[in-house]
């Protein structure tokens, strides 16, 4: 048995309620709107004697944290999710004394209207029947520090489950080889992507909406633009693009499992394969991770707190 020197303490720790599914309806008018949120709440701070004696006068139940989400749902609505989690984040400091920060994070599902051919909808599609969309899941992620003056309060929200796909426009050659290096070179092959990506707002005076809208929109135009000689250089050129044109971002991260597509030998049949025939591999992926940041960026503090899956 080998000895250990050196005196055992707690580390860090924090506690909430994970995944509230909350649905806000909105029905003042026969035209509905949905809200469909996945809402997961943090405390970090003075809690140790929860986790030593067991003494729990600090702690603000993880139950009443999951009240305060379908509550806040009702008072406060859910005018877009960084503004609801910021909110719920100020609560929860105010009702919980020795909570020293509060992390906030809420993904959103986000569904379309059915389109009918019921001549009065003029193709807007029903007024309260949906159908989930795909192409991503809407996250975001807010640390609040400190209250009133001390308060900072950070926001980073992305994208994550985002689908894509070139069926050509990349290329992969020029790379080191070694005595294990089966890879051929290609100027033609498929590149596809889950994306999941999240960049950091400098403030909090956004029109929350809007840029989520505006920066999805960038990704994609993006990723169909960039001629690719690799996964890596449209990730950078994708994040170049977004900081270009956001000026309250910061920086912004991805993870991007290359989902390889190999071209299936049809020699054996007496058939060519000109790029037609795939096998989607499932597994392994290569796994590319990249950040683009801004210079002058000011210091990250807390924002990117309990954000696995990213370098
Ligand atoms: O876009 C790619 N980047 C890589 O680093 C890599 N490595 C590999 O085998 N294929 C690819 N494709």
């Amino acid at each position: 048995m080998p000895t250990h020197h050196g005196a055992i303490r707690l580390g860090q720790n924090q506690y909430g309620k994970a995944e509230n599914r909350v649905v806000r309806i909105y029905r003042d008018t026969p035209r509905h709107q949905i809200r469909d949120l996945n809402v997961s709440t943090a405390l970090r701070g003075s809690f140790a004697e929860a986790h030593t004696s067991g003494d729990q006068q600090d702690v603000l139940p993880t139950d009443t944290q999951k009240n305060t989400v379908f509550a806040y749902a009702k008072k406060i609505g859910v005018a877009s999710i960084e503004e609801f989690a910021l909110a719920l984040a100020d609560r929860y400091l105010e009702a919980c004394p020795a909570a020293e920060g509060a992390r906030v994070e809420v993904d959103e599902y986000a569904w379309d209207r059915i389109q009918t051919d019921d001549p009065e909808s003029g193709g807007a599609g029903h007024d309260h029947a949906f159908v989930r969309s795909g192409g991503g899941v809407r996250t975001t992620v807010v640390n609040v520090d400190g209250r009133g003056e001390d308060r900072v309060a950070h926001v980073v929200s992305g994208i994550k489950d985002l689908v894509v796909l070139k069926s050509t426009g990349s290329e992969f050659h020029g790379f080191l080889k070694d005595e294990y290096t089966t890879l051929k070179e290609t100027t033609d092959r498929i590149l596809a992507t889950s994306l999941v990506a999240r960049w950091r707002y400098v403030g909090t005076e956004v029109d929350w909406d809007k840029s989520y809208d505006s920066i999805r929109a960038l990704l994609l135009q993006r990723f169909a633009e960039i001629h690719s000689l690799a996964l890596q250089q449209t990730l950078n050129g994708m994040g170049t693009s977004v900081l270009e044109q956001h000026g309250d971002v910061a920086e912004i991260k991805f993870s991007a499992p290359n989902k390889h597509h190999f071209l299936y030998d049809l020699a054996p049949f007496g058939m060519d394969n000109p790029g037609e025939v795939f096998h989607a591999a499932d597994r392994p992926y290569g796994l590319i991770e990249a950040s683009v940041v801004r210079d002058e960026a000011p210091d990250a503090g807390n924002a990117w707190h309990a954000i696995p899956g990213f370098c």
